[in-house]
């Protein structure tokens, strides 16, 4: 028999009230699923810049205000409404930032769902995971096998995701090299993991020494090339590939514009510059003679369908995934965003929602 919950009438929250921030950790009243959705209580969520990103707002996106931020929660069903029949109560499962779409537009029929115009968005157009009790779709959420420890997957349900599909829209196939660049933060870190396990060489591009450590000994990365110390970048990262023609793809996952502007010069010819990053107000920018005739593409990709899910998932199961995180309480997500700004977390931040 499915086990039985009790479920809190309040519950601790980190609220952003106002753009700008800060958030507020406080009790919330806990919510209650819709006919077609699940209550997950929330164990760990982890930190990404998307939530930096919204607490500022930074993008050309309307959001809610006052709004629980997160979308990389990992927990346990613990109430459904009634027309949830395949998710049991105590099934773990992943509620990522496409919380919800139509489900009937050629988009979604086509498996593109993250296009759907109908999307809701976890931590931007409704609540999200940085509290104890989030509402997610049963149609997508994702599923968690028992074994899968839920603080260490929590990254993989919107970073892990993310460079999983860029990954794929990169073309790069077994052999090739592909660089990442903002390779020390939380999407970098797992891409080098994605990468390795593709068969793919990385060239990780970031600064410091403690990020260089990381990529280096124990994300497998071929080379590192720090932006901030290097007098020439283009060289530099060209100097790393064996006849010095540049990777075949570069996966942007940085959060400044300037590394979107260089890429197509070193990427090789016939190579394909993927854009995931979102830095405010940014804009792309290539010298249209160099990307004319060394065939560069450019392309933009955006977190991944439900099967792109379910695989990086099956990708971290099998034990092929291994990227640092260090976990703190809910209560300290203030912390958390005044380090990411800083530029300061080499990997991922997870919170733990019991303290
Ligand atoms: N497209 C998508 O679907 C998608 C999904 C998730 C996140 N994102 C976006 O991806 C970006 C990264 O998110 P994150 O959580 O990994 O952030 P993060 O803060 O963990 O990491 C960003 C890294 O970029 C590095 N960086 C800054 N300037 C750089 C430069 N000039 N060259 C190289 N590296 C540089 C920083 O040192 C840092 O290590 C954010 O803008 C986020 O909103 C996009
Ligand atoms: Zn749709
Ligand atoms: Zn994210």
């Amino acid at each position: 028999m499915a086990p039985t919950y009790e479920v809190p009438a309040k519950q601790w929250a980190q609220v952003t009230e106002k753009t700008g921030g800060p958030v507020t950790y406080k009790q919330v009243d806990t919510p209650k699923p819709g006919p077609d959705e699940v209550l997950v209580n929330i164990k760990y969520s982890g930190v990404c810049h998307t939530d930096y990103h919204a607490m500022m707002g930074d993008w050309p996106l309307d959001r809610k205000m006052p709004l629980v931020g997160g979308h990389e929660g990992a927990g346990i069903v613990v109430a459904k409404g009634e027309l949830v029949e395949d998710i049991p109560l105590g099934e773990h499962v992943g509620v990522k930032w496409i919380n919800g779409t139509c489900l009937q537009c050629s988009f979604c029929q086509a498996a593109d769902e993250p296009l759907c115009q109908k999307a809701t968005l976890s931590g931007y157009t409704v609540d999200g995971t940085f509290q104890q009790y989030c509402i997610g779709k049963a149609a997508h959420v994702s599923r968690i096998p028992k074994e899968v420890p839920l603080d260490a997957i929590a990254p993989v349900l919107c970073a892990g995701i993310t460079v999983y599909k860029g990954l794929k829209e990169s073309g790069a196939r077994p052999g090739q090299t592909v660089a990442i660049v903002g390779a020390g933060g939380g999407l970098g870190s797992l891409a080098q993991q994605y990468a390795k396990a593709m068969g793919l060489r990385c060239i990780a591009i970031d600064t410091g020494e403690e990020k260089r450590k990381m990529c280096i000994e124990q994300l497998g990365s071929a080379s590192f090339v720090d932006f901030a110390t290097s007098k020439d970048i283009v060289k530099d990262v060209q100097a790393c590939t064996e006849d010095g023609m540049g990777p075949h793809a570069v996966l942007l996952v940085a959060v400044n514009e300037k590394p979107f502007q260089q890429a197509t010069e070193y990427v090789r010819p016939r190579g394909i510059v993927v854009c995931i990053g979102l830095p405010a107000n940014a804009y792309l920018k290539a010298p249209v003679f160099q990307t004319v005739v060394r065939m560069v593409s450019i392309r933009g990709s955006y977190v991944g369908n439900r099967i792109d899910s379910a695989e990086a998932i099956e990708f971290f199961r099998r034990g092929q995934i291994k990227a640092p995180f260090k976990v703190v309480g809910l209560s300290e997500l203030g912390n958390v965003f005044d380090m990411m700004k800083a530029g300061k977390i080499a990997g991922r931040y997870v919170l733990d929602t019991s303290k």
